[in-house]
């Protein structure tokens, strides 16, 4: 199993130069805007009651304290381009890192069988991709930063009034450790419940809008309507009733920081009076709890970023543990020999989420080049085992071994061709490079060329959904054209001219058999094989 919470913890230990760096100097901003505060407010205040007599207005210093709030400014100012600079670098260097390792991680999934299909989670995937990515910047500097304040604010206040650090103390392990674990309680824990709900009623909306007509036609849609409204209205309650609860913590932490700053001034005000401290240090004093308070009330907000970046991690890592047990179990041997073959050994497949029993103990053994028909009733498991050889599905009990292939030579054309949003030409090539005179020739092996010429934009007409969306028989030929253009040595195809009329389905296959005399096609269809010259043909 793939622990994600570690990586990320040796992709920000990897970073550390950076990550450190950027955490100082948000402490360093920080503090240097409190101490701003707090000098500015004594300085303000010292300078307009020494202002009242002539005596003292010549003998006030006016120089230090001003040369100090100017020097706290810069320190400010420069601080925060730092942090800026450095903790987003550690974030983009974390992230790059992170994005590549996690999106590596996703494609590797099997997605025929795992639960990444399924729209509940992958719906959530980017979402959860940016709250670990926010985990450093979100979570850990607003943490650090809160930390560092609370202890330099209480250190401050025993070398200056130590009966208020008493006081205060409680309140400031209230704010940062009490009032963010009932956080976590009355509010993050009920959110997750939430999301998920709302995921399953997204699934089942999307469900609702993608079947319109045909709900339509059976009327179906209004009871359908009727209990969407009313999980959707019960999910506003609970929505409400979650923001309420959040509300009723940030105001106690609000309230806790307000009781802090009066009793500060309180404090002031006693030890002023007892001629302990000085007039303006009162505003001094209050000025700096009122800052440090700023500073504390990111806590809840932090603490949120981090059990969401921590709750993606879990997710993601509950994913990868399954994702173990599915590496590709095909074996390949001899990639580089002459005679190609496929051999299926006692091989059975049962599909998990139905624990179905579609192939059993199965055995054959082919050899190239050759057409191969699939031969067997609608259900019998032509397209899953089609899936098999191309290595979507594993077997759940036999093997499959390849001689005289290797991985990327094995192509398959699925029931149901995928069309990208995006030109003909990109839905062509998919990521390889071909000339024009290359697609212009694919198309017109698979009896298109005449339909892309007519398109408003030729080869770089968008396809797809909003956009010109080819028809059905048009989207099986692009598919065919997809493997002429890869030069694969074992074709899959899994009714490959299903939807088209038969003159053109006879006519592309034969054409098909021709252009690939030399390699190992496998291939189911229902109408074609009898009118085709089928030589060998595997019964399931
Ligand atoms: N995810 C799944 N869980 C359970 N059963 C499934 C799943 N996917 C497919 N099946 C079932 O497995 C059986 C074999 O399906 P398959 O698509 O391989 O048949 P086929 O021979 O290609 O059918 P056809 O000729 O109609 O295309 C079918 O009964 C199908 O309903």
């Amino acid at each position: 199993m793939i622990n994600l919470k570690q990586h990320y913890l040796t992709l920000l230990v990897r970073e550390r130069r950076y990550a450190l760096l950027g955490t100082f100097l948000a402490i360093v901003t920080t503090f240097s805007g409190i101490a701003l505060l707090a000098v500015s407010g004594w300085f303000i205040s010292a300078a307009a009651a020494a202002g009242l007599s002539t005596i003292t207005a010549h003998t006030f210093n006016f120089f230090t304290p001003g040369a100090m709030v100017r020097g706290l400014s810069i320190s400010r100012t420069a601080g925060r381009y730092g942090e800026r600079i450095t903790s987003h670098e550690a974030t983009f260097r974390i992230i790059a890192q992170l994005r590549a390792d996690l999106f590596k991680f996703v494609a590797a999934q099997k997605w025929n069988e795992q639960q990444l299909n399924r729209h509940q989670v992958s719906s959530r995937l980017l979402q959860d991709i940016h709250n670990i990515e926010s985990i450093y910047q979100f979570a850990v500097i607003p943490a650090l930063t809160a930390l560092a304040v609370s202890i330099g604010y209480l250190i401050t206040l025993i070398l200056v009034l130590p009966q208020l650090s008493l006081m205060v103390a409680p309140i400031l392990f209230a704010v940062c450790i009490l009032i963010p674990w009932l956080y976590s309680q009355r509010v993050l824990e009920p959110e997750n419940t939430q999301q998920e709900q709302q995921s399953l009623m997204w699934m089942e909306s999307s469900t609702l809008f993608n079947g319109i007509r045909t709900l339509t036609l059976f009327r179906q849609i209004e009871p359908r309507g009727a209990t969407l409204q009313k999980q959707s209205e019960a999910m506003d309650r609970w929505e409400a009733k979650t923001l309420n609860r959040q509300q009723q913590v940030l105001l106690l932490s609000q309230i806790s920081l307000a009781a802090m700053a009066i009793i500060s001034f309180w404090q002031g005000f006693i030890a002023f009076n007892a001629g302990q401290l000085e007039g303006a240090y009162i505003f001094m004093l209050l000025l700096l709890t009122l800052g440090s308070a700023e500073v504390l009330a990111g806590t809840c907000p932090a603490l949120a970023s981090l059990v969401l970046g921590l709750r993606a991690l879990s997710r993601l890592e509950a994913h990868s543990s399954s994702a173990r047990q599915i590496e590709d179990q095909r074996l390949f041997q001899n990639p580089n020999k002459q005679e190609m073959a496929v051999h299926v050994k006692q091989l059975t497949y049962v599909y998990p989420q139905a624990d179905k029993t579609v192939l059993r103990k199965l055995n054959f053994k082919q050899q190239g080049p050759e057409w191969i028909w699939l031969k067997g009733p609608s259900g019998c498991g032509k397209s899953t085992l089609l899936q098999l050889l191309n290595g979507d599905l594993n077997p759940t009990q036999g093997r499959i071994e390849f001689d005289g292939f290797q991985p990327h030579k094995v192509q398959f054309m699925p029931q149901r061709i995928d069309i990208l949003r995006a030109s003909l030409r990109d839905n062509l090539c998919l990521h390889h490079p071909h000339s024009d005179e290359q697609l212009w020739t694919a198309l017109e092996q698979v009896e298109l060329a005449s339909w892309a010429k007519h398109l408003p934009h030729g080869l770089d007409t968008w396809l797809g959904e909003n956009e010109w969306q080819p028809s059905g028989g048009e989207s099986k030929r692009i598919g065919l054209a997809r493997i002429l253009l890869q030069d694969p040595n074992l074709i899959l195809l899994d009714e490959p001219t299903a939807g088209l009329d038969t003159d053109l389905s006879v006519t592309l296959l034969q054409r098909l058999a021709d252009q690939w005399k030399d390699k190992l096609v496998i291939c189911s269809s229902h109408e074609c094989f009898r009118k085709m010259n089928q030589n060998r043909s595997i019964q399931l």
